[in-house]
């Protein structure tokens, strides 16, 4: 089959892909609808007998007074995509302004607290995904805190999507991270140079973005790393792909926290599920792919009702719509749903 773009490379999903291609190749409508549908594969069903948390319970830590809104976007994200429950593990300061957001984010004011580790440590056994980074900053006494409920979050194998500050943090500690195949790195364009010049010595080759991600992710022992920007591009070290499904062109603030928020229950969704239902494919990166699929949609769906004036808030509200047009097709009778294989552009 043919490498593929649109909204994405599918080669790797179907088992053959391992290695590199470059961008800007012909499109496939087939190819994008193979991806989209490993994606709803992982989706689990609606259903009466399903209790509260089953359908995930997120982490998010992060948040300082300086930047609340970035914790709130992942937080609200993550609900919004389908998880049951989402806490934000953030400072003092910053907790009754994120709470003041939403009431339906559950807060703990705990990271600059000296028993911040084990405050968090406690609720780790309840977690089925943890985003470590947004609106965190640069602070060392909470980056120190962060270090430790990332080892603590490793030991249990917890999934963690590290993002913002928390690749700040990665880049000063690469063996925070090294080998654990439960995470993904979410850089943006600067964050992805900084952890490139980190851990490979040398800059972005933005010639060659598929071997740069790909690089870095083996360099890192085979995390999953996703490559924010006009295209975003995925890869484990082994296979690679790109999603450059139409977004907008608006690049206000906050876009890359509603990635990593639906992430994490994509996340939880897919690892699940279990390679079986991703044709082979790793689990990270069908999650990976949903993730800036969905993000970009949100992105395009807003931006055709607010133009120029799009805010983080307004793609938020079109998270349940898109997610629906995406990834989401009837809800059949006995609560499962059904994959419909139609293409939706
Ligand atoms: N509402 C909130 O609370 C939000 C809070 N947030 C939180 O803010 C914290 C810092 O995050 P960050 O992303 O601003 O990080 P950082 O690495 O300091 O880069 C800043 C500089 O990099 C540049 N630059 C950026 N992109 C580029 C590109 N594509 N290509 C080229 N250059 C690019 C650009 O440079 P400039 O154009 O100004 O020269 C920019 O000034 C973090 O905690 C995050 O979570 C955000 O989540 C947003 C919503
Ligand atoms: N030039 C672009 N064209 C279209 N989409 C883009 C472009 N750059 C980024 N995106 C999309 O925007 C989303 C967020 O990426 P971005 O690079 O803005 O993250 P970020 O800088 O971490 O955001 P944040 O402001 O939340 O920190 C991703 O889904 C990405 O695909
Ligand atoms: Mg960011």
């Amino acid at each position: 089959m043919a490498v593929s773009s649109g909204c994405g490379v599918v080669r790797g999903f179907l088992g053959v892909l391992n290695q590199a291609f470059p961008l800007h190749t012909a499109r496939s409508v087939t190819d994008m609808e193979a991806a989209l549908q490993l994606v709803r594969n992982v989706v689990p069903p609606l259903a009466a007998w399903k209790h509260k948390g089953q359908a995930g319970r997120i982490g998010v830590v992060g948040g300082c007074p300086e930047y609340t809104g970035a914790p709130y976007f992942a937080a609200i994200s993550a609900l919004k995509v389908g998880a049951d429950l989402s806490h934000v593990f953030t400072t003092q300061d910053a907790a009754p302004v994120i709470k003041s957001y939403s009431p339906e984010l559950i807060v703990h004011p705990v990271l600059d607290s000296p028993s911040a580790v084990q405050d968090v440590e406690k609720w780790l056994p309840r977690l089925h995904a943890l985003v470590v980074g947004p609106g965190l900053g640069r602070d060392d006494v909470l980056l120190e805190n962060v270090k430790g409920i990332l080892e603590a979050s490793k030991t249990r194998g917890i999934p963690i999507v590290i993002d913002a500050d928390g690749l700040w943090l990665v880049a000063q500690q690469p063996a925070l991270i090294q080998g654990y195949q439960k995470a993904v790195l979410t850089p943006n364009h600067v964050e992805f140079s900084r952890l490139a010049e980190a851990v490979l010595g040398d800059p972005l080759d933005g010639r060659d973005r598929y071997r740069s991600v790909q690089r870095l992710s083996q360099a890192l022992g085979n995390v999953t790393v996703v490559q924010k920007g006009e295209q975003d591009v995925i890869s484990d070290g082994g296979q690679a792909l790109t999603c450059s499904r139409e977004g907008s062109s608006r690049r206000c603030g906050g876009q890359g926290d509603l990635l990593s928020g639906s992430l994490s229950v994509l996340v939880h969704w897919a690892l699940l599920a279990g390679p079986e239902k991703t044709n082979g494919s790793s689990p990270l990166l069908v999650a990976a792919f949903g993730a800036c699929a969905l993000t970009r949609q949100c992105a395009r769906q807003a931006f055709q009702k607010h133009g120029r004036a799009t805010t983080a808030t307004d793609m938020i509200r079109e998270l349940g719509p898109a997610f629906s047009r995406l990834f989401e097709t009837s809800a059949g009778a006995d609560g499962g749903v059904a994959p419909t294989g139609e293409l939706r552009l």
